[in-house]
């Protein structure tokens, strides 16, 4: 039985610029699978990054519903948000967000010690994370000594160390070459099926659609069609399961 995590029911969102009112989600709906690499693609400036955010508490939709892990998520007063966000959720962005001064090892143990978590644990989960993503020679570096593959796999390590429920995903290949992009798909795949992670990323890039479980096409404001991969039930490509 597929188990949902966030279901999002009739968002609005619109943006004024100036005088000029563009209806940037127009009563979109959607339902997450758990533990699953879902991929939302659509053409530029067509509302992926702006979903993205309403869907994990950074903006509020002008109307509409989500739920996520069971709560009425824009119902939360903003302290609980904010402990919902640190509990429960990762964020990986295109342009990394690591602090400059910061070593690999430190980016990733600053958000363990937001949790509370004692120093030394706090260090051996960072290095354990740092480990998966293949950088544990590189922990003591800092994003300057860093190549941008190596920079996005501390930022996922940063966000995968408190081991949330759900990780959100922004772009994460556009600013990287063929095989550091590769590389960090690949990851996040792993991501979602070792750590039984929910993992929604928002991207252009087509060649996140072979590592997906499935594919959200956007336009207009709306979900237009909902792809299943059936690579892990045997079957060779996409299948169109049903289109809103
Ligand atoms: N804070 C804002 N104020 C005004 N307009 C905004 C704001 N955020 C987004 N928009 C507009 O909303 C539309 C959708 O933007 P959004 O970033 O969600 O698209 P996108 O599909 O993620 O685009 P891309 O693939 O280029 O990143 C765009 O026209 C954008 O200019």
């Amino acid at each position: 039985m597929t188990t949902l995590t966030i279901e999002a029911e009739a968002l609005h969102k619109s943006f004024l610029s100036g005088r000029v009112r563009s209806d940037v989600l127009r009563g979109l709906s959607i339902s997450i699978a758990a533990s699953e690499l879902t991929l939302i693609s659509g053409p530029s400036g067509c509302g992926k990054s702006t979903l993205l955010a309403i869907l994990s508490g950074l903006l509020r939709p002008d109307s509409g519903r989500v739920q996520a892990l069971g709560e009425d998520l824009w119902r939360l007063s903003p302290t609980a948000m904010e402990r919902f966000r640190l509990r429960h959720t990762g964020f990986v962005f295109q342009g990394f967000n690591l602090f400059p001064a910061l070593t690999a090892l430190e980016q990733v143990m600053l958000p363990l010690g937001y949790l509370g978590m004692p120093l030394a644990k706090a260090r051996a989960r960072a290095m354990a994370t740092l480990d998966e993503v293949g950088l544990s020679s590189r922990s003591r570096l800092r994003p300057i000594e860093l190549s941008g593959g190596e920079k996005q796999r501390v930022a996922i390590a940063r966000a995968l160390a408190k081991e949330p429920e759900l990780l959100f995903v922004d772009e994460p290949t556009s600013a990287l070459d063929a095989e550091n992009g590769t590389l960090v798909i690949d990851m996040l795949h792993h991501i979602a099926r070792i750590h039984a992670t929910t993992v929604l990323c928002v991207s252009h890039d087509p060649r996140l659609i072979a590592y997906s479980d499935r594919v959200l096409k956007m336009e207009d404001g709306k979900i237009l069609s909902d792809l299943r991969n059936s690579v892990l039930t045997g079957a060779p490509a996409l299948h169109e399961a049903h289109s809103k």
